[in-house]
Formats: C-alpha cells, structure tokens, sequence
C-alpha cells in the first residue's frame, strides 16, 4: 500500500480547467487515492477545524462501508415548489453534473464523486425552526471523502472548476487542507458530553393519540399508523457530535451510523434498518418492524424473543410493510425474494422481527427511483400509505424534519444506499430532541406502546449521557 503524502494527479486538475474553459461551463473533477487505515471518526472530528457544519458521516450496519464527507463542493437543495419531486430533481442535478465530471475509476463503490444526505419525512408536514437547514432534500457532494470500502480506504477530493480558475491558489489550498485532515490518522479520544435534563414532550396527550389512532383503525379507515415522540434535553454545555458518534459506534453494534451536520444542528443516530440499499442491478431491503425488549439472561432474552415470533399484533404491523416492500419490488424489479416468516433482529435494547427482500431492478429504476417508491414503509408512516400520512400529519405535535426519513449515499454509477433515520436525535448547541415512534395496530395498548418508545430512545440517551 502506497501513502501518499502530495496531492498529486495535477494533470487532472490541469484537464478539468481545460475543459471548464473549452465548453464555457463549471466541471466536477474528481481524484481518488488509496490512503493507510485512516480513522474515520478521527477525521470527522479533526475536519470540524476547517468544515464545522459541513461535516457528513454514514456507516452501513456491518460497518463495510463508511463514508465521512466534509466541505461542499456542491449542494443540492431541494424546498418550495420542487418538494414534490425532490427525489428525481435531485436525481437529475447528480446526472448533469456526473455527465461532465472528470474521475479516477476502479476504487470500489462509494468512492469519486458522491452525494451524502438526506430528506425529510412528509414535505407537505408545516416545518418548523427545529430543522432549519434541513430541507426536503439536502445532498452534498464534499469536498473531501473519506471512504472504507471492501478493497480498502480511499480520500477523494471533489473540486468544481470554473473556466477562468486560478489553478496555482486552488493547488496551494487543497495541499494545506489535506496536510490538516492527514493529521487525524490515528483514534483519539473525543470531547466528552454534557450533563442534561430531560423534558419529555406530553407524553399523555401522546398516550390519548394512540387511543384515537386506534378508534380510527377499528372504524377501518386506517389499518396501521406510526405515532412518534419527542424529548427535548437541554445540556449544560453544548452537545457533542464527534463524542455522541463515538459512543454510538461503540455501543450499537449492527446499526447504520449517520451524522448529518447543517450549521449549527447535527442530525446523529445508530438506525437498524436499510430502506434500500442498489449495487449494480441488484436491490436490497428489509422489513423491520414488532419489537420487544431484550431479556435479562440468554434464557429469558430467548422466551421474549419466541413471544415476539408468535405476537399476532407484532406480527400483523411486521406484516403490513412486508406487503408493501414487496409489492414496491415486484414492480421495480424482478426474481423478487421474500421469505415466507421473520427472524429475530437483536440490538443492545431491543429485538425486532425482521424480513430481508432483493431483487433485480428493472431497466430505468435508479437507487432514488426506489427511495422514492418506498418511503414511507408502513414501518414509518403505516397503511394504507396517503391515509396514514395524513392522520400523521394532522395528530402529530412534533415536527418530523429529518427523523424517519431516508439518510445515505449514491456515487456516479447509481450505486449507493439508504437507511432510514430513526433512533436518533437533532443536536443543536446545549438543545437536543430526540425521537422515536412505534407502529399503532387495532389491538395497540398506550402504556405498551409507551414503554415500546423509551427502549427505542434508549440508545441515543446513552450516547449522550457519557
Ligand atoms: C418508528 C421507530 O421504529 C419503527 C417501529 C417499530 C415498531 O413499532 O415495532 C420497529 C422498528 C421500526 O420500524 C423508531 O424507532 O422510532
Ligand atoms: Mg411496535
């Protein structure tokens, strides 16, 4: 393995502003290079020098594959009257800008030009200033990425050249910011949390919203509704990204980790569950829904486990996003697989059923196009999908924003993937919300569903009280 301490590859740089001068138009260049075991929550949190609020980090569950994004070399933003097609307006900038792109090629997935981001839940859902600078859609392409794929560690810069750049200063900048981030080679320990208060957010008038939820599911409008909550803390110094993130690392093993700063707001969270997931034709989901909490020894853990295997209510709200998953891939995709019964999912609070479906996706159905198709599951939203939705967007107090939504990344080949943001929180400053939900059935008990919420708060409380 070489380490490479130049930036080196000019002639790239060189081509692109050739060609941003030829064509009359801004180009993405796009260098890759194999750099030593570099790691990547040190780099998130050495980059906050220079990129503070501009920082992005997502790891898949096995931990395969880690993107830490920092700097924005382009942003895409979408609000107002795009939101409605804010996945495929998206879709469309990311192609126009990758037609042009100059590229190193043969680094694995995840590396070159990337788009790191997220959306909101329900852009029809009236926002409020809990989320500013989170819009309906906000993708980043970073100027640095840092990149853990199966055939090794990869830093990518992203630059956009104008026609009339001035090479000799962007060369000088570039070598001074890599010199910086190449000092977070190593794991340091991170700046330590914040004692805080907790306030939960009505937690009755929460309660009575599962008992009408359920008036309305017996009436038969409604067959499943996902009710979420808020708890607002409130720190006494300013909450952690970089640490919170350590924490959840090293306590919430088989989760997706993800860090989305804007600003002064950090969206964190260690989220078990895939919505889609694209490499090559090839497309991955999982059904993750019906929880039950984990057993104090192997024996009893194994007794709730079984409990939750033979649970009709757990398994009817599983039951409910399996359809719909399997529907969407059905029309996306072909040799659709789904098993015929979930398996257990455990995590460190809880354990979920779980039901994993691929298939092959069609001529003309992108990563975005499946983001687009399947979000909201019924593990999110509920069923049927625009009455729920609505019942949400009417009886929910709080503002969704980001939770609950699609967080991940897709490169110039379409590859890429998506989680979904839950177990998770919005940090900002000494203020943080955090937010969980569960799946309202026809049988669903208040206090039960209650108790459902404060395991799923649980890893992210932890996180932070560290
Ligand atoms: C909504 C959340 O979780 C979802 C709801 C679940 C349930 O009700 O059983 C289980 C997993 C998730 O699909 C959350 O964690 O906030
Ligand atoms: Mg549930």
């Amino acid at each position: 393995m070489t380490v490479v301490k130049q930036l080196a590859n000019w002639e790239q740089l060189t081509q692109g502003a050739y060609q941003a001068k030829h064509m009359g138009q801004s180009i993405l260049v796009s260098h890759t290079q194999r750099i030593d075991s570099w790691d990547p929550l040190s780099f998130f949190a050495k980059a906050g020098t220079l990129f503070q609020g501009k920082r992005s980090f997502w790891s898949d569950a096995s931990q395969g594959m880690v993107l830490v994004g920092v700097g924005e070399t382009l942003v895409f933003d979408e609000k107002g009257s795009a939101k409605e097609h804010r996945f495929a307006a998206v879709e469309r900038k990311w192609q126009e800008w990758v037609a042009h792109a100059i590229m190193t090629e043969g680094h694995g997935p995840g590396t070159g030009p990337v788009i790191i981001g997220g959306f909101s839940f329900d852009p029809n859902k009236k926002r409020t200033d809990l989320w500013k600078g989170y819009q309906e859609a906000s993708l980043i392409v970073p100027r640095w990425l840092l990149t853990i794929n199966e055939s090794g560690h990869w830093l990518t810069v992203n630059i956009v050249l104008e026609p009339d750049e001035d090479l000799t200063q962007l060369k000088e900048q570039l070598n001074y910011e890599r010199q910086l981030l190449e000092e977070a080679v190593e794991r340091n320990s991170f700046s330590k949390g914040t004692p805080f208060v907790t306030e939960e957010v009505a937690p009755d008038a929460w309660k009575q919203s599962i008992v009408l939820a359920t008036r309305e599911i017996q009436k038969g409008t409604l067959k499943k509704v996902v009710l979420a909550r808020e708890l607002r803390l409130t720190g006494e110094r300013n909450f952690s990204p970089e640490g919170t993130l350590a924490s959840l690392h090293a306590n919430q093993p088989d989760s997706y980790l993800f860090a989305i700063e804007r600003g002064d707001g950090c969206f964190v969270g260690a989220s078990p569950e895939r919505l889609v997931k694209r490499e090559g034709r090839k497309l991955l989901s999982n059904c993750i829904a019906g929880s039950i909490g984990r057993g104090v020894g192997i024996a009893e853990d194994i007794a709730l486990g079984e409990e939750l295997l033979q649970d009709q209510k757990n398994r009817e709200e599983h039951d409910f996003v399996v359809q719909m998953i399997r529907e969407a891939f059905c029309q996306e995709s072909e040799d659709v697989d789904v098993p015929e019964e979930p398996i257990l999912h455990k995590l460190r609070y809880i354990q979920h059923l779980f039901t994993p479906v691929t298939g092959w996706a069609r001529e003309g159905t992108s990563l975005l196009s499946m983001v687009h198709r399947l979000h909201p599951t019924p593990a999110l939203g509920g069923w049927p999908w625009s009455e729920s939705l609505s019942w949400i967007r009417e009886q929910e107090v709080l503002d969704r924003g980001w939770y609950a939504a699609p967080i991940g990344w897709m490169d110039a080949k379409g590859d890429g993937e998506f989680c979904v943001a839950i177990r998770s929180g919005l940090l900002r400053g000494k203020q943080a919300s955090l937010f969980a939900g569960c799946g309202v059935v026809e049988e669903s008990d208040p206090e039960k569903e209650y108790e459902e919420t404060r395991w799923k708060f649980r890893p992210m409380l932890s996180a932070l009280d560290h």
